[in-house]
Formats: C-alpha cells, sequence, structure tokens
C-alpha cells in the first residue's frame, strides 16, 4: 500500500519516515516540502541515507497523491485544513499528525489557537488509539493526538471511565525534550539556554489543556478541569508526564490498581509498572511504548499518576501508524515493535 507524508522535513515527518521504512505493508510515494522541494531527503536527513533517495516535492500538486491510500500530514497547526480536505474528498485517507482535527467542537480549537477552522464538520476522529480504536478503524480522518496529551490522557483515563477521581480537580506536570518544539530555530532551544536548564512555559494557558479535558470528559461523562504545566528539559526526546488527582471518598488503592489493568492489562503499547511503579523516558525512548506507574499518597488522598513516551513516537509518528494499522485492518504493531534505545 502506497502513502505520502507532508511535511516530510519536520521532525515528525522524519520520524514518520523511519518508522515507515521498517513497514511490511507500506511503501512510501510522494514526500513534500514547500522549502526544500527538488532536493534529496537522505542530503537532508543523513540518518535516512540507503532507505530513501527520494526527492521532496511541493504538497500544492495533489496528483501525486493519487495513487495512496493515506496520506500523512506533519504541518504545524492551521495549515492542515487546507489540504486535507481535497484529500478527503478524493477518497483518501488523511492522518494530521497536528492540532487541526483533534476537537469536536472547533470552536474551541478556534479559541485556543486563535485559527479559523475551515474543515468543520469533516467527521474526524481522535487519535488516541488505546481509546478510539473502534471509532479509528472506520475513520475518513484522524487528528492524531498531540503528545503531551497522550502521556496525560492514558495515565488518567482509567481512573476518569472508572470514576474514582474529582475530574475537576487535576493538576498535570510534564516536562518535554526540545524536540517536542519543532526543528525551526527559536531563542528558546538554543544550546546554551537549554543546557541546563528546566523551565516551564505557557503556565495555565497551553493549548493541550482543551484536549486533554476533551478526552477526560468523553471518557468520564463529566466536566473535566485541568491545571497543565509544561516544562522544558535538556533532552533532544521524551516526556514525562505526572498527573495529580484527588480520590472520591472511600476509594481503595486496590480499585485504582484494578482500573489501570481492566482498560491496560491487554494493550501491547501501554506497559503497566504497577503501583509505586517509576517510569523513565529512557526506558520508552526510540519506542511506541507509553509506561505508567501509580502511587497513592493516603496523606492527601491523592493519585499520583507518572507517564513516560518518546514525543516523536507514541507522541506523534509512531501512534500516526499505529492508527494506520487500525484504519487498514493492519496488524497494530506492525513497524512498530521495535525496543527502547538504552541506555
Ligand atoms: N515534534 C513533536 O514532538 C510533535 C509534533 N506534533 C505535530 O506535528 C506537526 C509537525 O511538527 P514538527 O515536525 O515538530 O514541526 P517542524 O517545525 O519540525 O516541521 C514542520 C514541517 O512543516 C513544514 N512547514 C512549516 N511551515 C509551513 C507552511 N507555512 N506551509 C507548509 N509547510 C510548512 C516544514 O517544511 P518546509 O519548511 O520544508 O516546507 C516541515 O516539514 C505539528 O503540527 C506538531 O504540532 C505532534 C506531536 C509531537
Ligand atoms: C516542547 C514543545 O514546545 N512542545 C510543544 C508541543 C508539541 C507539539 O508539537 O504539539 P502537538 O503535540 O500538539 O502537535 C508545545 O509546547 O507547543
Amino acid at each position: 500500500m502506497k502513502v505520502s507524508v507532508i511535511g516530510a522535513t519536520g521532525y515528525a515527518g522524519a520520524e514518520l519516515l523511519r518508522i515507515l521504512s521498517n513497514h511490511p505493508e507500506v511503501e512510501v510515494a510522494a514526500i513534500t516540502s514547500e522549502s526544500h522541494t527538488g532536493t534529496s531527503i537522505a542530503d537532508l536527513f543523513p540518518h535516512l541515507a540507503g532507505f530513501y533517495d527520494k526527492k521532496l516535492t511541493s504538497m500544492n500538486d495533489l496528483n501525486q497523491f493519487a495513487d495512496s491510500q493515506a496520506v500523512f500530514i506533519g504541518l504545524p497547526h492551521g495549515h492542515a485544513m487546507a489540504i486535507g480536505r481535497p484529500l478527503a474528498e478524493q477518497g483518501i485517507k488523511v492522518i494530521d499528525l497536528g492540532a487541526d482535527y483533534r476537537f469536536r467542537n472547533e470552536s474551541i480549537y478556534e479559541a485556543w489557537y486563535k485559527v479559523e477552522h475551515t474543515h468543520r464538520n469533516s467527521g474526524a476522529v481522535y487519535g488516541l488509539t488505546e481509546l478510539y480504536r473502534q471509532q479509528i478503524k472506520a475513520a475518513s480522518i484522524v487528528g492524531n493526538a498531540g503528545c503531551y496529551t497522550t502521556a496525560s490522557i492514558l495515565a488518567l483515563a482509567p481512573l476518569a471511565k472508572a470514576h474514582l477521581i474529582d475530574t475537576k480537580n487535576i493538576v498535570v506536570d510534564a516536562k518535554s525534550g526540545v524536540s517536542g518544539a519543532g526543528r525551526g530555530l527559536s531563542l528558546n532551544v538554543h544550546m546554551a539556554e537549554m543546557s541546563e536548564n528546566l523551565k516551564a512555559y505557557n503556565v495555565g494557558g497551553h493549548r493541550h489543556t482543551p484536549e486533554i479535558e476533551q478526552a477526560l470528559a468523553e471518557i468520564s461523562g463529566q466536566e473535566s478541569l485541568i491545571s497543565f504545566t509544561p516544562h522544558l528539559i535538556p533532552m533532544s526526546r521524551g516526556i514525562l508526564s505526572t498527573c495529580y488527582a484527588t480520590l472520591q471518598e472511600g476509594i481503595k488503592p486496590e480499585d485504582v490498581d484494578q482500573a489501570f489493568y481492566e482498560m491496560y492489562g491487554q494493550e501491547f503499547f501501554v506497559r503497566l509498572l504497577g503501583r509505586g511503579g517509576y517510569p523513565a523516558v529512557k526506558n520508552t525512548r526510540g519506542s511506541n511504548f507509553c509506561d505508567l506507574g501509580w502511587h497513592i499518597d493516603s496523606r492527601t488522598n491523592r493519585v499520583i499518576v507518572v507517564s513516560a513516551i518518546d514525543n516523536l513516537v507514541k507522541g506523534a509518528a509512531g501512534q500516526a501508524v499505529q492508527n494506520l494499522n487500525v484504519m487498514f485492518g493492519f496488524d497494530e504493531g506492525s513497524g512498530l515493535k521495535q525496543v527502547a534505545l538504552y541506555p
């Protein structure tokens, strides 16, 4: 089956190419870039040499996608809708790695992203595989879940679903490697700014807040309100998300354990380190795994869940391929069953 990658020169696009090089069912057709059209992808990304000798093309030539059954879009938010619509109208399945298709209510997207939504009522399905698998099977457009959001929603979903926590009083403290900010240059990610540093940003207003709230509200059937604080940490990949929630009256530690094992006991890509477990980003680096460990603080009656993923794999390109596998009926782990890079 042929697939194409729009925005192949970004970190997420290049990671898709790395993963797809190992996918037994997929051949990569077009790969696009607007600023490097005509350049060989292996010249831009030497780590892909020997696997791809393709030249980058402009995404504006829609004919080049005609023989692709699916197209991945790895563009900054606000740019996927204009190309997503004509692709979907041609019957091509779309998996957008950005935020344009993540919200059921486009007005929430517009309020948080300050961008007009030009492809309303597209029928897009939220692409967090473990929670939306049945809908993803039948989807024409998937709005792949975000990176911080994947780590945080997977951590909190079992508790929300089993009604063990107050969904209006959740705190998420998350740290990301700098590849989460994309390949573009910015002062924030300069070596001298970032080395031996750790800093919070967008406190009280990060755009992943409504995405986490949307998923938790859908899963619990109750309103969800979270305080989400992201941090930049000097590593290239990885997210560690520490999530705090207040337990409802009378909930026992065993109830919490049961909620996690019920939801993820059969999931290959969610590894349960159990009560007292300590996930670490090094154990997920380069892999599609999300590792979860939970702790009960009986003094405060809080449950604290720690979650680790690789932002570029389970948080972006890996989950996008997992969703492709679900949409096309391939083994869900096709192309994805790599052990993490350790140490
Ligand atoms: N990095 C991460 O950890 C994650 C990223 N994502 C999402 O994936 C998407 C891509 O992110 P990432 O790869 O990090 O970003 P990068 O900044 O690394 O890459 C952006 C890509 O978009 C292209 N691009 C940039 N501006 C435009 C434009 N105005 N018109 C058309 N193409 C443009 C660039 O291509 P060129 O300049 O060559 O034309 C490049 O291929 C984003 O929506 C991001 O939110 C999701 C989860 C995690
Ligand atoms: C470290 C960093 O800057 N991270 C990005 C989020 C990563 C990303 O690209 O966002 P999506 O997952 O929504 O696509 C940010 O804070 O905006």
